[in-house]
């Protein structure tokens, strides 16, 4: 271990008095602003006081006696300090920009600030344990700028400078370029009716739209800028280029549906009122919150703030219904006013509730295009299928809300939510647990369905011991472990499984490594190293991970033999459900830190054995109190 010494000690000793005695807090982050890093040696910070090394040192070392300061000796580099959280700095809101990673930390942002960043900035983590003490870390992505709702990149960059301590001109001269690509191509209704792409110039439509566009995509050209869009491929037109990078301005016009009037008779929570508002000022956006967190709720808020036709598509006729009940009870719209849209009831009103299933059907689909909607809400919008998105990207609308537990589809794909409905709006579960508006659970049952008709006969024909496995292998459980991995993303996370096949083809699919007792010794420890690492290193690089960190592990029964993973903070018993009871509160407690802050799900396969042992299980756990909840995984 090398401390950072000597390099300039011999300065004026007389410097070392005012220095301990001036150097607050404050002052030390000052300086880590200066140098744009989240850590700094004693060096930096002399340098930056105007100081010596040594005074430095022995002011940063009071800091952290008086607990403010954390330090972190690395072997064979310098010494390097930290503010212990970001929270205890100031009581004042404290901007810290990380330009080349276009990352801003936040700490302790007003209102303004967060409604400001959320417009072009997308929220990654949170840090620190209490609301009033919590850092914020934003990434400024080009999926944020694409959708920036500004009029020109001017009051973008305005917006931006509004926040930032300073300016910034190569971060600036980023936002124009994106800004620029969102801006390159659009498409429009030609007189004549038919759809036309237009590029900003002849090269963007020679050499972009020539080499990212199928030839069934456009039916001829019409100009060197110009070209007609076969009607069924618009959506395909529009990811296309999406994924080259340049997203497209719809200007198609349809015909625009009638004002309506909706009163919202409950009143919203303070969250649920930001949601609304940042979704107002982007016109798109999925509400990510836990289960009974409002969501619901503040889309109907939206409703009635947006005041336009509305289309809301559910996944089934039960919730088609249901919405129409939460509607009546949250709001004061006329009964008369709601249309339900699905099997043998076709009503389209001011505000129609319609099925996927419908909106995806060919011979429904003109009464979902010909119009303009003011507002297409997206229920429950990761069970979106292929199919339905690719026709609902061609619904026109003037706002596109999703809803959603978690913003990852079933396809695994973020990125094809974000593309057709928008950004995520206000994923920090963590606050909302801490408000008591949605309370966490300690422990949580998932009912997982079987998806896979070969895998619930195979299950069906088995008996005994085959019997068990086959539950406890559904392949379903891979894609509720890849949403509850989605949903904690922030959270160094377990997968615990009984079968090495299963390990193995769960981590494959996660492109984790996978830890069993086959794994030699030396690599185990290994993986156990880097999985911990990340608390050591995310001091010394500012919380980002490196290469070289493990967030998931997915381990058979050697990791039940007593490792301490103390930094595991969610576990996924994906399988191990006929264990004993002993087994299963060990894996538990496992992952319960002194905070209580671990979340355990248990994954059993509906209408198997497993479900029996999990309910066992649930009241061994709850007769010992812990919190359980039971949740049945949508089909
Ligand atoms: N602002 C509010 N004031 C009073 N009650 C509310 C408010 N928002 C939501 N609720 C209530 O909280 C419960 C959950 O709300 P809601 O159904 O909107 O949640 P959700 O996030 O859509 O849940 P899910 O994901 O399960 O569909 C409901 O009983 C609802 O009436």
């Amino acid at each position: 271990m090398t401390d950072d010494t000597g390099d300039d000690a011999g300065d004026d000793p007389s410097d070392d008095a005012t220095a301990v005695e001036d150097l607050s807090v404050d002052r030390f982050h000052e300086a880590l602003e200066a140098e744009e890093r989240p850590v700094a040696t004693a060096s930096e910070v002399a340098r930056r006081l105007g100081t010596s090394q040594a005074s430095a040192r022995d002011a940063l070392g009071a800091l952290v006696d008086r607990g403010d300061v954390d330090r972190l000796d690395v072997e064979a580099d310098p010494v390097v300090f930290y503010p212990r959280d970001w929270g205890a700095l100031a009581s004042r809101e404290r901007v810290v920009t990380f330009p080349k990673r276009r990352e801003i930390v936040v700490d302790r942002p007003t209102q303004y600030t967060r409604a400001r960043l959320s417009q072009f900035a997308n929220l990654v983590d949170t840090t620190g344990t209490e609301p009033g003490t919590r850092g914020y870390l934003y990434r400024i992505r080009q999926e944020d700028v694409w959708a920036a709702p500004f009029d020109d990149a001017d009051a973008l960059v305005g917006a931006l400078r509004s926040v930032l301590p300073r300016r910034y001109e190569h971060l600036e001269a980023w936002v124009r370029d994106q800004w620029r690509r969102a801006h390159r191509f659009r498409l429009y209704t030609h007189a004549d009716g038919y759809v036309v792409l237009e590029a900003a110039s002849e090269n963007l439509m020679g050499n972009v739209a020539d080499q990212h566009l199928d030839d069934d995509h456009l039916r001829a050209p019409i100009s060197d800028t110009e070209a007609w869009v076969n009607e069924t491929a618009v959506a395909a037109v529009k990811r296309a280029l999406y994924d080259a990078g340049y997203p497209v301005e719809d200007d198609r016009d349809l015909e625009t549906g009638d004002p309506v009037e909706i009163d919202l008779t409950t009143d919203l929570r303070d969250y649920q009122e930001t949601w609304v508002e940042t979704f107002l000022d982007r016109k798109s956006g999925v509400y990510v919150g836990p289960p009974g967190s409002g969501k619901t709720v503040a889309g109907i808020a939206t409703i009635a703030a947006v005041g336009g036709e509305t289309l809301i598509l559910v996944p089934s006729r039960e919730l088609a219904d249901q919405w129409r009940e939460e509607l009546l009870e949250h709001s004061a719209v006329d009964p008369a006013d709601i249309g339900l849209y699905h099997g043998g009831t076709k009503e389209i009103r001011p505000v129609t509730i319609a099925t996927y299933q419908i909106a995806g059907m060919d011979r429904h689909r003109s009464l979902f295009d010909s119009r303009e909607w003011g507002l297409i809400c997206f229920d429950e919008c990761h069970h979106v299928t292929a199919p339905v998105y690719s026709r609902t990207a061609e619904l026109q609308s003037k706002h596109r809300l999703g809803l959603s537990a978690t913003p990852v589809s079933e396809t695994g794909s973020e990125e094809e939510i974000y593309t057709l409905i928008g950004q995520p709006i206000g994923a920090d579960w963590d606050s909302l647990f801490e408000a008591g508006f949605v309370q966490e659970p300690e422990v949580e049952i998932r009912y997982v369905p079987w998806r896979e008709e070969m895998a619930r006969n195979e299950y069906a024909a088995a008996d005994g011991r085959e019997r068990r496995r086959l539950a406890a292998e559904n392949p379903a459980k891979v894609e509720e472990i890849r949403y509850l991995l989605a949903a904690h993303r922030d959270k160094k996370a377990l997968v615990f499984v009984e079968y090495l096949d299963q390990g193995a083809a769960i981590a494959d699919a996660l492109g984790v490594p996978f830890i069993s007792g086959e794994t030699p010794h030396h690599e185990r420890a290994e993986l156990f190293r880097r999985f911990r690492a990340d608390e050591e290193a995310g001091s010394s690089d500012g919380g980002s991970a490196t290469d070289d960190d493990l967030d998931v592990l997915v381990v058979s029964r050697v990791g039940d033999e007593g490792i301490d993973l103390p930094n595991a903070e969610l576990a996924v018993v994906a399988s191990g459900l006929g264990g004993s009871r002993r087994q299963g509160s060990q894996r538990a407690g496992r992952t319960m830190r002194p905070t209580g802050s671990a979340l355990v799900y248990v994954l059993a396969t509906r209408g198997s054995s497993e479900e029996e042992f999990a309910q066992r299980q649930m009241r061994h756990l709850g007769r010992k109190g812990v919190r359980v909840r039971e949740t049945n995984v949508a089909e």
